[in-house]
């Protein structure tokens, strides 16, 4: 996969099919009972199959024991399994080998120190999601609205994929591009009008921002042009 768009958070047939219809790599249903945006097992599977390949399904959990790992790849039958609690790089290598699925590892971002474990993240993990760091005080460990110092990254050179997520929106996407030269992006509040609720006109402008952006930084493509 090239550059890759993930929407987060799909909860709904509708928006699942605005966000397919739109061109997301990366449809990504979240397993977090706190959340806004949670899926029960069933409404997994009906969203599961509704995307017959259009996309990549993401299964993301939070420190999830292996039953319920298991029930979530039964219901959602994903192509890629995000870890979004601390797991360590033990329990990352442990859950690849019992599952047998790609795992996306997120690693909450606030300052240079959260940099610090990467080598060991990218040593098992087939992708990172570089993800704005929780307040101490959240509800969750991610899906805030809230981004992290972009800069951070600039000199981040890794052997696997990665992605930055946190408070992205239509408006600044396009920076954080630019700033991090990621290989993707993730969103989820920033294409809702309401916490959990997706807002179809918001997805399509996210995700023809992160494109244009994407296009405007491929070398070829600015060669071209000038
Ligand atoms: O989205 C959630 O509600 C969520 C709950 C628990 C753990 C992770 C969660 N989201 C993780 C994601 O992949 C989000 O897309 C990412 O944190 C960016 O979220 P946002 O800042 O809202 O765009």
């Amino acid at each position: 996969m090239s550059f890759a768009v993930k929407i987060c958070g799909l909860s709904t047939r509708e928006t699942l099919e605005v966000a397919l219809d739109a061109g997301a790599d990366m449809v990504g249903f979240v397993f977090f009972e706190a959340s806004p945006r949670h899926v029960s097992l069933g409404a997994a599977r009906d969203l599961g199959r509704q995307v017959k390949g259009r996309a990549l399904k993401v299964a993301l959990t939070v420190n999830a024991d292996d039953a319920t790992l298991e029930n979530c790849i039964e219901a959602l039958q994903p192509g890629l399994l995000q870890l979004h609690g601390d797991e360590s790089v033990a329990r990352i290598r442990d859950i690849r080998q019992k599952f047998g699925l790609p795992v996306m590892k997120a690693l909450p971002v606030a300052t240079a120190d959260d940099l610090t474990g990467l080598p060991g993240y990218a040593a098992v993990a087939d992708r990172i999601l570089f993800d704005a760091r929780a307040p101490k005080d959240a509800t969750r460990p991610g899906g805030l609205g809230v981004p992290f110092d972009w800069h951070l990254l600039e000199n981040i050179r890794l052997t696997i994929p990665f992605m930055v997520g946190g408070g992205l929106n239509p408006g600044n996407v396009a920076e954080a591009i630019r700033v991090t030269r990621t290989g993707g992006v993730d969103v989820s509040s920033g294409v809702e009008s309401a916490p959990g609720v997706k807002d179809p006109d918001m997805i399509r402008a996210f995700i023809r921002a992160a494109r244009e952006a994407d296009d405007a930084m491929t070398p070829s493509k600015i060669a071209s042009s000038v």
